[in-house]
């Protein structure tokens, strides 16, 4: 089964009589569409009127359904059909909220002025304070460019919020921290560095977000120079760290050793780059690459890669293989081979996708929806903030990937993202690591 990536409700009357919810569904089926929920919305005496959720591939799929539909008699009605993706999106997606009520004139003055003039010139004596007394260690800024949206390239800033918006959700949802977006009018690294610096003092860490490559790369190593709190860049470490939970999880199901693997690598940008070197520092022996931009292969011989010349030869060469290059369809069925691990990274769509990999003959296949950083970035900022760590090093990095591997399931590649327990360990970790590498033991 192919994933299909259009999301639309169907409103659909249909008469109180056994069976027709059967027919709707038999014709939503033989068009090849998913169903995904049903909601009863009324029963009435004579109708009964449904939500009815379909996945399709194609705008000219979903035309066929609401003809199938129109074409079945008996009754059967199709109201409206809406985009409930767009719909949850009206107004955006976060907010930032009091946590203190101020329905009285004793709330205000505590909570504004005059009260509040006390707490800054506390703070202003003793600039620690401003850990306790302020919201700044719990608060992480998403900053991006627009450069390199999922795989949709260079749409800018503004496109790209919705993403930003999704990763401050993500954030407080798993990790109760505070992610602010911030939307970056230049693609200039030089003043991406300045300004991130300038509005470094309201945060406790900093997450680069889909700023592409070669560009990122100078951005996050001068501001981890040049800035004393955690910067990560989640298009590289955060997703190296899940794609190596996943690689040690699919050898040790397959009884595989993954330093003696062959690993072979598609797309060698920002998120391909990282992933190499932490393959590299946790210890696998060859890490094959090819990308068609010829920087990014030096930069894969000088971290000490070996470069293939094109996809088929790295296919056939590789045990596991990884992509990340935002190409949709790049790898045919023919290049898989038998016993092959891939991941197909590329959000919206992967390179190929997991059914029809695993038809191939993988023995394990994902896509970026489930091999995803959501897995790591909030509790990797949870742990560092919770140690009041100056950075986000490899070791943490290989904690939290050790910590999401140790959450999974056997046979499966990673946990189940919703998973509370699973931020709950990466931070855990990462703090414990963090912790340690401070005290200098
Ligand atoms: N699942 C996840 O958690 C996750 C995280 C980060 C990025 N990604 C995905 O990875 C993709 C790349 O993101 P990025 O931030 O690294 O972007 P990037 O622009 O930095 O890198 C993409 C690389 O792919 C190469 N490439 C493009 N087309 C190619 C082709 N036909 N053959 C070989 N190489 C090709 C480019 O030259 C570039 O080096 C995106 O689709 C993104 O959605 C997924
Ligand atoms: O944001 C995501 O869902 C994944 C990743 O950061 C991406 O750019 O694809
Ligand atoms: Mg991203």
């Amino acid at each position: 089964m192919i994933t299909k990536h259009m999301i639309r409700t169907l409103m659909i009357e249909t008469p109180t009589v056994p069976g027709n919810l059967g027919k709707v569904a038999t014709a939503i089926g033989l068009v090849g569409a998913d169903i995904g929920e049903v909601e009863t919305v009324k029963v009435g005496p004579t109708y009964t009127m449904r939500n009815i959720t379909v996945q399709v591939e194609t705008e000219e799929q979903l035309n066929e359904i609401i003809t199938a539909i129109e074409g079945l008699e008996e009754g059967i009605k199709l109201h409206t059909v809406s985009d409930e993706v767009l719909s949850a999106h009206e107004g955006g997606k976060i907010a930032m909220k009091s946590k203190m009520p101020i329905k009285s004139l004793a709330e205000l003055r505590r909570v504004y002025t005059p009260g509040v003039a006390d707490v800054c010139s506390l703070i202003k004596r003793e600039p620690d304070k401003a850990e306790i007394y302020t919201t700044i260690n719990n608060s992480v800024a998403i900053v991006t460019d627009g450069t390199a949206i999922l795989g949709l390239g260079n749409i800018g800033p503004v496109a790209g919020m919705p993403v930003m918006e999704g990763k401050a959700a993500l954030f407080d949802q798993l990790a109760g921290i505070s992610g602010v977006p911030i939307l970056l009018d230049t693609t200039d690294p030089e003043e991406i560095i300045r300004t991130v610096k300038n509005i470094a003092p309201g945060f406790g860490g900093i997450l680069l977000e889909d700023i592409g490559s070669p560009h990122c790369f100078e951005v996050e190593n001068r501001l981890k120079e040049e800035l004393n709190i955690p910067i990560m860049h989640d298009d590289q470490h955060g997703t190296a760290v899940v794609t190596l939970a996943a690689a040690i999880s699919a050898c040790k199901s397959a009884g595989i050793d993954l330093k003696e693997a062959k690993v072979g690598q598609i797309g060698l940008g920002a998120a391909g780059a990282a992933i190499c070197r932490m393959f590299m520092a946790y210890g696998v022996q060859v890490v094959y690459g090819t990308d068609k931009s010829e920087m990014a292969m030096n930069r894969l011989k000088e971290y000490g890669g070996q470069i293939s010349s094109n996809i088929e030869e790295l296919m056939e060469t590789c045990d596991i293989v990884i992509a990340t290059t935002g190409v949709p369809g790049l790898i045919k069925k023919e290049f898989v081979k038998e016993g092959q691990v891939i991941l197909a990274l590329s959000n919206p769509r992967p390179e190929i996708e997991p059914e029809v990999a695993l038809e191939a003959g993988a023995a394990y296949a994902a896509d970026g929806r489930s091999i995803n950083n959501v897995l790591g970035f909030p509790g990797i900022f949870r742990g560092a903030l919770n140690a009041k760590s100056k950075v986000v090093n490899h070791e943490m990095l290989v904690a939290a990937a050790e910590a999401i591997a140790s959450c999974t399931k056997h046979g499966d590649l990673v946990p189940d993202p919703l998973q509370p327990e699973v931020h709950e360990k990466v931070a855990e970790e990462v703090e414990r690591v963090a912790r340690h590498v401070y005290v200098g033991v």
